[in-house]
């Protein structure tokens, strides 16, 4: 099925108080035109949206429906997303866009993981990116809180503090929101942090989230989109003359580990060979360490430039259906967003390149 007859899918993800409440209130209030089911997986408070919820009479939620006045429907779901995802393409004609809002602790990867797996499968969704919402109110508290635990508690405990920082790595937009109570020079601040963890996202800043639907929603994040690859790549170009240090966006006044790696390598890829390294960093050297990756490659006896996209151990490798032009470098070009990960030791074995 092609990707012109799928649903999409937005995953709406955010720590706790962030707005992604007022993010879907503010959407599905809006004139966008779609009709929008919503998914969230917790009890909120928020106008609206919540109204969907029915608790059944042994007190368990019951996904239910309901048409809001711009022709929006909305349900809960159970805890299980995908389950929800099912229930709802059974009435598929009665929506073309799908919301999941992801509790303040959820892994977006994960959610991410299935929802490309199902794309694969042929499914009639796809995912069409994760955005964001951050309250940079209290954004560096925050941050300080999850480093400080980090330094001191368990592993459990270690995870589920650093989900800020991971919400924020998997993200395709970040929604910094709240800046009615920020002012210019920290909101900066914020802005260079969330960068040093993921440059790859767009970042918007927003009061009560609200933002152009443009922006937010059918932008694709996930196809191989050249355009949107480029610009990705475009910004991390100019960086490359600097040494190694700076390919790796961790600064000395940056706590967390978790950051952005820019690679790049000219001549043309083995194609076997390539997808083998990265198979190998992603499944074993980095095993659920690197999150998101993106790339532009250029692979051997094909004339077309191709683009590379994954999460966890998930990825694929698509022809972008445009070719390099004659006189330009070709250049394989890859961001990878992850934990700890090392320049030297990815690019010693990345490219085998053919003369
Ligand atoms: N000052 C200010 N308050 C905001 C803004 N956006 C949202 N809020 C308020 O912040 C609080 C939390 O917003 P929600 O939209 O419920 O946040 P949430 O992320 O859904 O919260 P949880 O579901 O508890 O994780 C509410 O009282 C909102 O009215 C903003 O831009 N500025």
């Amino acid at each position: 099925m092609s990707r012109d007859n799928k649903i999409p899918i937005t995953l709406i993800t955010g720590f706790l108080g962030a707005g992604k409440s007022t993010f879907l209130s503010y959407i599905l209030n809006e004139n966008h035109g779609k009709k929008i089911a919503v998914i969230q997986n917790e009890f909120g408070e928020s106008i609206g949206v919540e109204t969907a919820i029915i608790v059944g009479d042994d007190g368990k939620k019951v996904q239910e429906w309901l048409e809001f006045p711009n022709g929006c429907i909305c349900c809960t779901s159970k805890d299980d997303f995908l389950q929800s995802i099912e229930d709802l393409l059974k009435r598929k004609d009665k929506f073309d866009y799908i919301l999941i809002e992801s509790t303040g602790m959820g892994d977006p990867g994960q959610i991410s993981t299935s929802l490309w797996v199902d794309e694969e499968l042929d499914s009639p969704v796809y995912l069409d990116s994760i955005i964001a919402v951050v309250d940079c109110f209290h954004f560096e508290k925050q941050l300080e809180n999850a480093n400080q635990l980090k330094m001191t508690n368990t592993i459990e405990k270690v995870k589920h503090d650093t989900e800020l920082e991971r919400q924020i790595a998997f993200a395709d937009v970040v929604l910094l929101n709240k800046i009615d109570l920020v002012d210019k020079t920290y909101l900066q601040n914020i802005k260079s942090k969330i960068l040093d963890i993921n440059s790859m996202a767009e970042i918007y800043t927003t009061e009560r989230s609200k933002i152009d639907l443009n922006k937010v929603l059918g932008i694709k994040s996930y196809t191989p989109n050249l355009e949107l690859i480029q610009n990705y790549l475009s910004h991390h170009k100019k960086q490359d003359s600097h040494n190694h240090n700076e390919h790796n966006h961790s600064h000395s006044n940056h706590s967390t580990n978790i950051t952005t790696l820019y690679i790049e390598q000219v001549g043309d890829l083995d194609e076997t060979e390539f997808n083998r390294w990265l198979g190998e960093m992603v499944y074993d050297t980095y095993k659920d360490k690197i999150y998101r990756y993106k790339g532009l490659l250029s692979i051997n006896n094909e004339n077309e430039k191709f683009i590379l996209q994954g999460v966890y151990s998930t990825f694929e490798v698509q022809s972008s259906h445009i070719a390099w032009n004659k006189n330009e470098e070709k250049i394989n070009r890859l961001v990878f967003i992850g934990e700890s990960l090392d320049y030297n030791q990815i690019k010693s074995k990345i490219f085998i390149i053919i003369k």
